[in-house]
């Protein structure tokens, strides 16, 4: 008797293969979680790049061509196409088969996927918190997931057979596990994640708009903090232009909350208020320790946050 392990999925689709696409096709392949993994991609350039990195074993040009057969579908786009993707696959949906993604809010997409996808098949919507500001294919690794969390966000009465089998899919990715509501998710992320990047493209853009001479001395003395700020507006234009789209409230009242507090800061610094700078200083200090020894204790993140030795 063989006691070579059934794969998990029989076939995975991934609908979008740039950065967090190939890197699930590298880390799938690796691990051995599906028989087969196809992708779908719109240009015959990003097909060819994909057959020849050997990350699939077949792409196509059309959604419903790329979900034949699939028994978990991931969709791995900008937010915004997800409703006219989940309208064009899903003639070729067949009950049972699953449907995820990888979308950074998650209120828009339940709106824009659920109402099209046939009865019995089963939506499971997902959020890898990991990523790097490269994009496209050739950018993803396979161990992207490794200890990071994955937040998966079912709607209410979503099938418990297909969230434990999406659970099992992430874990064996080497992802942890995290299950909340699409509104909560969205709260949350609208400040760890959504609003350091609008920051940090308006801190680049405010650089840029420097007159001349200042300009060259930014390109040229930013070693520091600010050249951390333009790794993270180096990010997909695309991507982001959707997200912001897509989670206008809660990234409005984080935006407000941010303005308030910088506010405050400005004010200090306009009178001259050290131990108003001082006590806002100690305390973000402590919350930065906080976070590297939950990590460091593995209750955050199993991976550095980054490699400042902090
Ligand atoms: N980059 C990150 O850090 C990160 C992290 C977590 C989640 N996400 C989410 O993952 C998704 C993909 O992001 P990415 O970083 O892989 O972007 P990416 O730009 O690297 O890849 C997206 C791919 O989708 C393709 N695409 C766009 N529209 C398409 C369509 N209609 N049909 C088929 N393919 C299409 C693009 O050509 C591109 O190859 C986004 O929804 C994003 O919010 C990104
Ligand atoms: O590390 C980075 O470059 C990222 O921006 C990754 C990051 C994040 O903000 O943490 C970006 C978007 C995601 O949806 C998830 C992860």
């Amino acid at each position: 008797m063989s006691d070579t392990k059934e794969p998990l999925f029989n076939r995975i689709a991934l609908i979008g293969i740039g950065l967090i696409g190939s890197s699930l096709a590298r880390a799938t392949k690796q691990r051995g979680l599906a028989g087969e993994i196809v992708a779908c991609a719109r240009s015959k350039a990003t097909r060819d790049i994909v057959m020849e990195l050997g990350i699939v074993d077949a792409v196509y040009e059309t959604p419903v061509e790329a979900v034949q057969d699939a028994d978990l579908i991931i969709l791995c786009t900008p937010v915004s196409t997800y409703a006219d993707l989940a309208q064009a696959m899903s003639p070729a949906l067949k009950p049972g088969t699953i449907v995820s993604d990888v979308g950074s809010v998650k209120e828009s997409v339940i709106r824009d996927v659920g109402p099209h996808l046939p009865d019995g098949v089963h939506f499971v919507p997902g959020h890898p918190i990991a990523g790097t500001e490269h994009s496209g294919p050739e950018a993803g690794f396979a161990e992207l997931f490794d200890g990071r969390w994955c937040i998966l966000t079912p709607p209410v009465g979503t099938n418990a057979a297909a969230l434990a089998k999406i659970t099992t899919y992430w874990e064996a990715l080497g992802s942890m596990v995290e299950i909340m509501t699409p509104h909560h998710h969205d709260k949350v992320l609208a400040i760890t994640s959504h609003l350091p990047h609008l920051i940090a493209y308006t801190i680049v853009g405010t650089a840029t708009d420097l007159e001349e001479s200042q300009q060259a001395d930014v390109v040229k003395f930013s070693a520091g903090g600010f050249r951390d700020f333009t790794r993270i507006a180096a990010s997909d234009p695309i991507m982001w232009r959707d997200v912001f789209l897509n989670n206008r409230e809660a990234v409005l009242e984080m935006l407000q909350r941010f303005s308030e507090d910088l506010s405050v800061l400005q004010r200090a610094v306009r009178w001259g208020e050290g131990d108003i700078l001082e006590d806002r200083f100690r305390k973000t200090r402590d919350i930065r320790r906080g976070i590297v020894d939950a990590h460091q204790a593995g209750t955050f993140d199993a991976r550095e946050p980054d490699n400042d030795g902090n």
